[in-house]
This record gives structure tokens, sequence and C-alpha cells, in this order.
């Protein structure tokens, strides 16, 4: 090693320990000046892992739910480094932290870690870059966009059943199949051709994976692998990312494949809309359909002032985000869906014949729309299995927060708002409001679609972009894709509970729920195979 080397590692060494003793310091006074250390809640567990290691390895958010039992609405428990932590079921405390999304941001790391593998995309920036970003992309997620997308759906829908029935030729009925390995795959395919007319065709039963969807796993297993020491440590110490290790390299070898198609693409698709501009007729084919077209072709518009153009850096981050935001969380939620709907065969049955009432099988958005059940068989559930659990946000100012129902202090005191300190991290309850007996009733727990003929007064006030729930959240930072990934489940559920009959193919109690980012199921006796869901699957015959 040369000299200069050593006092390269040597510097890098010192700046690393500066800031790890900066960031301690600034920790410890949080910790010891932070208005949450006077709300009420669970002792800490561990100095290291506060209270997280007890929540990582609970189910559906029945240790949080024990907590609002024990010590109410509002209460705080310890995160890293026993830093504390507000947790408030409150419902206008949740609206005014969620609509307030400047004041309330995504945390660093969490944004560090994403946005080492995603680019600048719509998930991870924040104040003017989010809502420039955002309200160029708003139109393309709108009620038209997503109608002449349907067809995509149904189409790919269509070919999991197919993919499905060959499963079944080969081993006979009922066929063992793991619906999240298709699902996952119909999924990526659907946001592939939707997302940015590419064709991944992993549906294909004789494909070999190509490129991009190789370099795609990559990421995508990348940040399931957030927990390991050094990518933490690299993420709370800023002077140690300069030190390559096995993650960053994969990240960077697969951001580079996704770097040159997804530039491909986007000038691709340049050439095209100025070409057409230019009056020279495209062929309306579904090129000008998806996603990355429109949001090029809103980007573009001649009337967009200059200062509202997005450069075709943020265009290309929007690839991978539409891949990740959208992928495992639709065909988690599908495989969620089944496993309900093989728990209450009785509604699998109704459900069964009212697709079977309409005479089609290539339905539009709208006829999908127009069956009731569906909609109260994904509405509940999204309810009861979000996918996306819990989200969590920092004060970025030192702010009062305004309750409906006022909590005791540990000093005995009623509080009749929340004083938070700039830095406090905040949880998002998504899965505890879901499911909150105080504001669904004694049976929130189970899986009852009829409950949506007559919902409760008091679930008005969840603050949700959609059925009052939160599992797309609320306010400005709400899920954009939430109306693309309705159609694509209901074009799912349509397709597959009019092919086939669903059984579970293992005892119920064997299902658990793992849970990261996103909720996946796992059979607890084979957690080496990984996530997974196995049914037992015939082909449905009509009489
Ligand atoms: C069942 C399926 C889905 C669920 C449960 C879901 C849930 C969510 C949630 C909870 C958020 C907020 C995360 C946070 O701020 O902490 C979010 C944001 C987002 N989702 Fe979805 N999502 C789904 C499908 C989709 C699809 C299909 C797409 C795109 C095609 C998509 C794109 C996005 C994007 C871009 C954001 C960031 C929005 C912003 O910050 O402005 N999602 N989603």
């Amino acid at each position: 090693m040369t000299v200069t080397a050593v006092n390269v590692l040597i510097s890098l060494g010192v700046a690393a320990l500066a800031v790890a003793v900066w960031k301690a310091i600034v920790m410890v006074i949080q910790i010891a000046t932070s208005p949450l250390r006077n709300i009420p809640g669970p002792p800490n567990s561990n100095w290291v892992y506060g209270n997280l290691k007890e929540i990582f390895a609970t189910e559906n958010s029945v240790l949080h739910e024990g907590w609002v039992a024990k010590y109410g609405n509002t209460i705080k428990y310890k995160g890293w480094l026993s830093r504390n932590r507000l947790f408030t079921v409150d419902t206008r405390a949740l609206n005014y932290i969620l609509s307030h999304s400047n004041e309330y941001q995504k945390p660093a790391l969490a944004r560090y870690n994403l946005g080492e593998v995603l680019g600048e995309g719509l998930l991870i920036v924040e104040g003017e870059q989010h809502r420039q970003q955002r309200r160029i992309m708003n139109p393309a997620f709108g009620p038209a966009q997503i109608r002449e997308l349907t067809e995509i759906f149904v189409e790919k829908a269509q070919k999991l059943c197919l993919f499905w029935r060959n499963e079944i030729s080969k081993s006979g009925e009922p066929a063992r199949i793991d619906v999240l390995n298709g699902l996952s795959k119909m999924t990526l395919d659907v946001i592939g051709l939707a997302g940015f007319n590419y064709e991944f065709d992993s549906l294909n039963i004789d494909g070999k994976p190509n490129e991009l969807n190789q370099a795609f796993s990559v990421m995508f297993r990348s940040l399931e692998g957030f927990a390991i020491v050094f990518p933490l440590l690299k993420a709370l110490i800023p002077p140690l990312r300069l030190i390559p290790d096995g993650r960053s390299r994969r990240i960077a070898k697969a951001r580079k494949v996704m770097r040159r198609m997804g530039m491909e693409l986007i000038t691709k698709k340049k050439a095209e809309i100025l070409r057409a501009a230019a009056g020279e007729k495209e062929k309306d084919n579904l090129q000008s359909r998806d996603l990355l077209t429109l949001l090029i072709k809103a980007n573009l518009a001649t009337d967009l002032p200059e200062s509202h153009r997005l450069s075709d850096e943020d265009v290309l981050a929007q690839v991978p985000t539409f891949l990740v935001a959208g992928h495992e969380t639709t065909s988690n939620a599908t495989a969620w869906c089944l496993y309900a709907l093989t728990q209450a065969p009785e509604v699998q049955q109704k459900l069964r014949e009212e697709l079977w009432s309409i005479p089609t099988e290539n339905p539009s958005m709208d006829e999908l729309n127009e069956l009731p059940y569906l909609e109260a068989v994904v509405r509940e559930t999204m309810r009861v299995h979000a996918p996306v659990p819990s989200t969590i946000r920092v004060a970025m100012t030192d702010d009062v927060i305004p309750l409906d129902t006022p909590f005791v202090d540990v000093h005995g005191q009623v509080q009749d708002s929340i004083r938070v300190k700039k830095g406090d991290p905040i949880f998002i309850p998504i899965l505890v409001i879901n499911r909150s007996k105080a504001l669904w009733g004694e049976d929130a727990f189970e899986f009852k679609p009829e409950r949506w003929e007559s919902v409760p007064d008091a679930v008005q006030h969840i603050p949700g972009v959609w059925a009052n729930q939160m599992s797309f959240l609320g306010g400005p930072r709400a899920c954009i894709g939430y109306r693309f990934s309705l159609i694509e489940m209901k074009a799912l559920i349509f397709a597959l509970v009019r092919a086939f009959e669903f059984e579970l193919a293992v005892p119920p109690e064997e299902i658990m729920k793992k849970s990261t980012a996103v909720q996946r199921p796992l059979v607890r006796s084979e957690m080496d195979k990984g996530c997974q869901l196995p049914l037992l699957i015939k082909p449905y015959h009509t009489v």
C-alpha cells in the first residue's frame, strides 16, 4: 500500500470517527431533551435495538395493539440505540402528520438506503423536488389512463392462468403450487409493460430471465438486506460510504445495466413523441399508453414552465421506483387475498358466482368496478392484510400535534396535544388502524367482506386516500399507484377465481407473515424455502 493510500484511509477513519462521535452527542441530547420522554410506553428491552427486535418478531402488529390496550392511544417506545419513537392511533394526530408532509418527512436513513438503489425517484425525494415530480406524474395515474392499461392487466392475468394450468397438467389435480411465485412474475410483467412498455416475459414457461430482470432481482435483494451491519453503518456515517463493499458493488453493477437500458428507453420514447408532435403519425398501440411515455409527454409539453420540467435523471429514477413500489406490493396483496379466500370457502364461492355473472373473459375497468362483491373482497383484503403494514416519519421542526383524545403523561398531567422536537421519529401504524377494534368494532380482526355494506361512522376519520383505510396512506405522500394496483388486483382475482378452486396446502397455523417493508407469507416448517404461499389448485368446472 502506498503512503498516499494509507493517508487516505487514515483521513477517512478520522472523518468517520468524528461523524460518529458527533452523531452520538446529538442523539444523547435528543433523547434527554425530546418531549417524547414524557409520554408513557413499554419498558426498553435492549440498549441497541430498543423494542425493535420484539416488534420484528411479532406478526400483524399484535405487539403494538397490546401496547395501545395497556398504555393508551398515544405512547412512545424505543427504536435504534434507545431513541424515543412516537406511536399514536389518534386519527386527528395521524391526519395532521400525513397532511403536513413537509414538516414530517421520511427518515434520512431510509432515504439513503432506498436512494442508493433507486436514485432520486418519487418514493424518496422531499419538498419542492417531490411536488415537482408528483405534479408531472399525477395525470399518468388517473382513472382515464388506468382504463387504457386494463387490457394489459387482463391479458397477463390470463397468462398466469395458463402458467398454472401447465403446472396442473404436469402434476395432476389438485396441484400444490406456490401462488406467490406466479403472482410475483405476473405483476413484474405488468409493471414492465404498463410502466414502460418493456416485456420481461417472466411468465413465459420456457423463458430464461432477461438482463434487466436479473439487474432488478439484484436490486430487490439488496433492499431486503438492509439490516446487515456495514451498510447500516454506511447509512449512519456518510464518510464510510466511500469504502466499497460487496453490496454496493452489486448495486452499482445492477444500476449500470438499468441506467443503460432506462436511458435507451427514454431516448427512444422522446424521439417517438417528438416525431408524433412534428406530424409523423405514430401507430396508436400500447407503446403510447405506458406510464413512462405519459410522463415524458407531460414533461415535454410546450405549456410547461421550464422550472417545472424534470431532468432525464429524474425521469430515469422513476423506472426502478415503479418497479419497487408496484411489483411486490400488488403480488403479495393478491396472494393474501387468495389465502383469505381459502379460509372462507363460502366467500370464495359467492365471489366466483358473481364473477361468472358477467358474460366476458375480458372485462373492462368499468365492468370490474361494477362488481360489488369483488370490490368488498379487495377492500377487506387490503384492510386485514395491508401489504405495507407501517411506515415512518421524522419531525423536521419542533411542533405541536393536535389530538382528538388527550393522554396522561408520565407525570400524571393530562395533555391535549403532543409536543415533538425536530428529529423525533414517528411510527405510522397502517395495519393497527386498519384492524382497530375501537374504530371497526369487535370483529375487526376477522376477514368479512360483508362489513362493507355498512361501515361504522368512526372509520370516516381514518386518514386514507382510499376506502377508509390507511393501506395506501393519505395526504400528499399517499400511494400514487393505488388505482393501478386495485384494477390489476381485480383483473387477477377475476381471472383466477373464475378459472380455479383454491385450498390451503398446509394447516393454517403453518402460514406466517414476514414483515420487511412488505408483508409476505412464509411456511413455518419450511423457512429455508423463503417466502411462499402453497395452495392446492384445481380447475373450476362450470355445470
Ligand atoms: C397493493 C399495492 C400497493 C400498496 C399496498 C402500496 C402502498 C403504498 C404506501 C403505503 C405508500 C406510502 C409509503 C410512504 O410514504 O412511506 C406508497 C407510495 C408510493 N407508491 Fe404504492 N402501493 C401499492 C402499489 C403501487 C403501484 C402499483 C405503484 C406504481 C405503479 C406504486 C407507486 C408508489 C409510489 C411512486 C409511491 C411514492 C408516492 C409519493 O411519495 O409521492 N404503488 N405506496
